[in-house]
């Protein structure tokens, strides 16, 4: 794990403007609280030689009023004087859209022991996530209904130190009840999300294409998306030999999820993406694929579904560009999640997919558990809990190996707030713009920081620096 020492960056401070609590309705309405700006000045201008905009890195000054971009001017247009107001100098820094990662299990409420609003929000602004969508799996009971949405949105509000939406559940109890799904629709979730293998949740069992189809068919008439975990089980192939199956050896766990789960998953999806089309019985709704991991084949197949005209996006999440199955250990059970994190080669070829554009974006799927199920002391790759924690650290996990390959600031604020802001209907967030909502991360790329115990940690479990040491672990 040597060269996994992440000497990641920190993050300079988070300008979250606003900690709304907000949720949609039929016409997407927002809901705000007034107490939310992290400054007392009700105006001011923030200044930055690197202010990353949808136009580009300028040099030059947001100004922000009531909570909004109000104006963006470049250094050489302010000839020296702003106007009225409060100015806070960033010098260097650099100043980003806040981050809007669309997947998070907060497992709040019913398994608060494993992270919760308070800590997974504050966790989230210390990383630089301004807004975060939570996942309907993980609370108790799971979110697959108007009455099981009013209880997250209870446990949240005033727990929460970002903005917060959230996705509810499409399972196959309430696939084909049409009038469930547009009452949870209705009461505030921003789309569904659903599994096509078991989700580890008992109370959220895995759905087929056709509920997933019946479910498009609905979000289609409130143009939100499906999100979907996009493993079909291949028996034939995940079957371990005698003296193959190790279980504290990860390849032991990786050969129990090949590919092929995920191809074949995305491959029975894209029977019914083509519903999304123009024109189709479906047009309006949105398919996205979370978490990929496999860059061959399943690639291949959302490239030819975008092709064809399907409504498609996909994302990825930054352990799988961070890390490699050749590099973890036996029994470190931190690194285990679902679909797995692969081999050092189809590591690049998701890097080449995400700098090419053929993923459309990152997410955290921040999935922690109590640390008991991880089962650090037996290191079972197949009983332990999968799920990574992640969370605070997307932002300088994504830089510093991202910036190996030439990534800009213009794609990171595309792929971790432009398009998240897209995908989860929020017109007025992801890209310092007048109009936007005043959602802005500040922070230093060039300075480094080693993660150990030192370091705040505002995770309820923060097993990355579990084993020390070497001190520096991400997950
Ligand atoms: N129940 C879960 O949170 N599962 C998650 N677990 C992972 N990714 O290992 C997920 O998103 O599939
Ligand atoms: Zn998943
Ligand atoms: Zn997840």
């Amino acid at each position: 794990m040597d060269d996994l020492q992440l000497r990641v960056l920190p993050l300079l401070a988070l300008l979250a403007s606003l900690l709304y609590f907000f949720y949609f309705q039929d016409s997407p309405t927002l809901f705000e609280r007034s107490d939310c700006s992290l400054f007392s000045y009700n105006h001011y201008w923030i200044i930055s030689k690197r202010i990353v905009t949808p136009r580009g890195v300028i040099s030059g000054a947001v100004e922000v009023k009531e909570e909004k971009i109000v104006s963006i001017v470049k250094e050489e247009d302010w000839h020296g004087n702003l106007k009225r107001g409060q100015i806070i100098d960033y010098g260097e820094a650099v100043v980003m859209p806040g981050l809007i990662d669309v997947h998070a299990h907060l497992d709040d409420p019913g398994r608060t022991e494993w992270e919760g609003f308070p800590s997974g929000t504050r966790a989230a602004a210390a990383g630089g996530i301004t807004t975060l969508i939570d996942m309907p799996l993980n609370n108790f009971p799971s979110t697959v209904s108007a009455e099981t949405l009013k209880l997250k949105i209870d446990a949240a509000e005033k727990n929460i130190y970002v903005d917060v939406g959230f996705w509810g559940g499409l399972v196959p109890e309430n696939a084909f009840d049409a009038n469930s799904l547009e009452a949870l629709l209705s009461a505030g979730a921003l789309g569904l999300k659903s599994f096509m293998c078991p989700s580890g949740i008992n109370d959220f069992p895995m759905t087929n294409s056709s509920h997933i189809k019946e479910g498009l068919s609905i979000l289609a008439k409130y143009r939100r998306p499906l999100l979907v975990h996009a493993e079909i089980p291949q028996d034939s192939e995940s079957y371990l030999e005698d003296g193959e199956n190790d279980p504290r050896s990860y390849s032991t766990y990786l050969k129990t999820r090949p590919p092929s789960w995920e191809e074949a998953a995305i491959r029975e999806l894209l029977t019914v993406s083509k519903d999304t089309r123009i024109g189709g019985p479906a047009e309006g709704a949105h398919l996205h694929v979370v978490h990929l991991s496999d860059a061959g084949s399943s690639l291949q197949l959302l490239k030819q579904a975008k092709s064809n005209g399907d409504s498609v996006t996909v994302e990825t999440c930054p352990h799988y560009l961070a890390f490699s199955a050749e590099e973890i250990k036996d029994g470190d059970t931190r690194f285990k999640c679902a679909p797995p994190i692969r081999d050092a080669a189809n590591k690049e070829r998701l890097w080449t997919a995400l700098l090419e554009g053929d993923i459309d974006m990152l997410s955290s799927d921040h999935s922690p558990s109590a640390p008991d199920l991880k089962l650090f002391d037996e290191g079972n790759f197949l009983k332990a809990w999968g799920g990574i924690s992640s969370l605070q650290f997307v932002l300088p996990v994504t830089w510093s190996h991202g910036r190996q390959y030439g990534v800009t600031l213009e794609q990171l604020a595309l792929w971790w707030s432009e398009r998240p802001a897209k995908l989860a209907g929020q017109d007025l967030k992801g890209g310092i713009a007048v109009g936007n909502h005043a959602d802005i991360t500040v922070w230093e790329p060039n300075v480094e920081f080693e993660l150990n115990n030192d370091l705040p940690v505002y995770l309820k479990h923060p097993v990355c620096r579990r084993i020390s040491p070497p001190s520096f672990l991400i997950h």
